[in-house]
């Protein structure tokens, strides 16, 4: 009940500060439409019971006719402000995403939680507006009881008490809500992620290929009949609740009714009475229905609110040029809930000017090790180092700090299907003028393209290779000039020919940055000035190209021997 009430306070402030004029015009036509059923009591009162008809009757015309046109304008006036206030949000939350760091991207409930605030953008923005509607059917409702309890004391104090059952039935609602809400979520989410690989390109087309799309589709349809069935559920044990509530809310007026008349009240006083009662009511399922759409809204707004803030606005993030060193010094690492470490006691170094390469099979460590070095993974034991500064304490460089050392190319890099400029652009978090981008892009495919080019079938515009991709992604840390680049397999989809250029090219401006390449294939080896050799999380060997071949029955010769007899 608290948390509902701050859900409405925050969203009458969200209100305030997005779209203050559209909230005191709403406010003030719904205290108009809150003192017209009063009014309408009095009017009809003085009507029956004689005297000059003229004065209330031509009242009675104003407040009835004035009712309905005002309830519309009101109507779009909400909308209005809801709109405003649903772009607010979105926008926040967008930017709060933004924000995020790869470490907690890495955290399954920071996903959902991510997800579940988008979701919960729709109900929010409707909120703007019912604070507004609750207190201005409070106010009809105490108007009314007023003007009743002036014909009546009880059937005053019974027509205001009519208001609890239904503030009873929507908390009693939004306690269950909040346990169902997360459920739904989770399922919802789980459908939405089968929905995606069946309407995306790559995956779609790979599902379409193996005939095997309809076993996806089975999968969503699990997902969705889970959360139907929880949603209905939730909205059985609503119904029976508010069914309870207007049970008792009626018997409350019937017994208003009842003490009116055997209170003695005339007949004008209790034809009056009636029909206001009958307004109190519709008063009250207005109160109930706005009252309950902050109630079932709050489990989700906190939600929004708890991810907003976990995400709070930084200092953006600065490219570092220039690296003296990095290293990992004798550091363990496991994975939450693995059998054991992932890696154990690696110690790996690279200098300024030196290129460092990474190998071992599938599963050895390495994207582990990159991932240490990089911060979004911490060490269980031993130093990770930039600069010989620790970098495993937050007061000596914060995450965002860390990160501006590095240009970072991950196995499934993104394809990012904006323009060409900005596709490339997102390589920097400063904005890059476009002659940055074109010498980013030199020697690509994409040398000449203009800059306006959309990028991605989906979207009406140039469809893109595998490969073409990859080197999209290698402009993007070309155009960052961070001082450590790490490329892990830079040229996995890339052609023989491209291959050697850019690696020729790694070598020519290698100068000045750290270079440390994941790679499988013998001959980008060659020049390297060191590979250390990963085998089961540990370092198994290390040295040169040349070094690590003279030992026949070294780890390196038995990956790299075939590979070499293939020239
Ligand atoms: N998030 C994770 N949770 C648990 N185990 C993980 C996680 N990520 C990777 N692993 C495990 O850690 C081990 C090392 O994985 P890693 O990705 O570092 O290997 P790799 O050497 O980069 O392999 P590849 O050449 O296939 O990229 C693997 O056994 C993998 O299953």
């Amino acid at each position: 009940m608290l948390d509902a009430f701050r859900t409405a306070r925050e969203a009458l402030v969200d209100a305030v500060r997005v779209a203050p004029g559209w909230l005191t015009l709403y406010s003030a036509l719904q205290l108009v439409l809150a003192m017209l059923p009063g009014a309408q009591v009095v009017l009809i009162r003085d009507l029956v019971e004689g005297g000059d008809s003229w004065p209330p009757l031509a009242g009675l015309t104003v407040v009835v006719g004035a009712m309905y046109p005002l309830t519309q304008v009101s109507n779009g006036i909400g909308q209005r402000l809801m709109l405003r206030l649903r772009l607010q949000l979105r926008v926040e939350l967008a930017y709060a995403a933004a924000r995020l760091s790869p470490g907690r991207l890495a955290e399954p409930e920071v996903v959902a939680d991510l997800e579940a605030s988008q979701a919960a953008t729709h109900p929010m923005s409707d909120l703007a507006g019912k604070p507004v509607q609750v207190l201005s059917a409070a106010v009809t409702s105490v108007v009314l009881c007023v003007t009743i309890a002036s014909i009546n004391l009880l059937s005053g104090i019974l027509v205001l008490t009519a208001l609890v059952p239904t503030v009873l039935a929507f908390t009693l609602i939004s306690r269950m809500e909040a346990r169902g809400w997360p459920k739904v979520g989770a399922y919802e989410r789980a459908a939405a992620y089968a929905t995606e690989q069946l309407i995306q390109q790559r995956p779609g087309t790979e599902l379409a290929v193996l005939g095997s799309a309809w076993k996806v589709a089975a999968l969503i349809a699990d997902s969705r009949s889970r959360a139907t069935r929880v949603l209905d559920r939730m909205i059985r044990t609503a119904l029976n609740f508010e069914l309870a509530a207007a049970l008792v809310t009626v018997m409350l007026f019937g017994a208003a009714l009842v003490a009116l008349v055997t209170g003695g009240a005339n007949g004008g006083a209790a034809a009056a009475a009636v029909a206001g009662t009958i307004t109190g009511l519709n008063a009250i399922r207005q109160c109930g229905y706005a009252f309950g759409s902050i109630v079932t809204a709050t489990p989700q707004a906190m939600i929004y609110r708890r991810f907003i803030s976990s995400v709070p606005a930084g200092a953006s993030q600065t490219v570092v040029p220039l690296v003296e060193s990095v290293a990992l010094e004798n550091v363990t690492f496991q994975y939450p809930g693995a059998a054991g470490p992932t890696l154990r006691d690696v110690s790996i170094v690279a200098r300024r000017g030196e290129m460092v390469a990474l190998v071992g099979v599938n599963g050895a460590g390495k994207s582990t090790a990159i991932n240490l070095l990089v911060g979004t993974l911490k060490p269980d034991g031993g130093r990770v180092l930039i600069n010989s500064h620790m970098c495993r304490d937050a007061a000596t460089m914060t995450e965002t700090e860390r990160l501006g050392h590095f240009g970072l190319l991950v196995q499934e890099f993104g394809r990012f299907e904006f323009t060409l400029r900005d596709t490339v652009s997102l390589g920097t978090p400063a904005t890059a003028p476009d002659d940055a981008v074109r010498r980013a892009l030199a020697g690509t495919f994409a040398a000449d393209l203009p800059l306006d080019t959309r990028l991605g079938q989906q979207w009406g515009g140039t469809g893109i290779s595998g490969g073409q991709w990859q080197r999209l992604a290698l402009a993007r840390i070309r155009l960052r000039a961070a001082g450590v680049w790490i490329l892990d397999e830079p040229t996995s989809a890339i052609d023989a020919e491209a291959e050697r250029e850019i690696f020729a090219e790694l070598r020519q401006t290698s100068a000045d940055r750290i270079t440390i390449v994941v790679s499988h294939r013998a001959w980008t080896l060659r020049e390297m000035d060191r590979i250390y050799v990963i085998d089961a999380g540990a370092v198994v060997q290390q040295g040169t190209y040349a070094e690590l071949m003279s030992q026949p029955t070294g780890r390196f010769a038995q990956l790299f021997a075939a590979q070499e007899a293939e020239g």
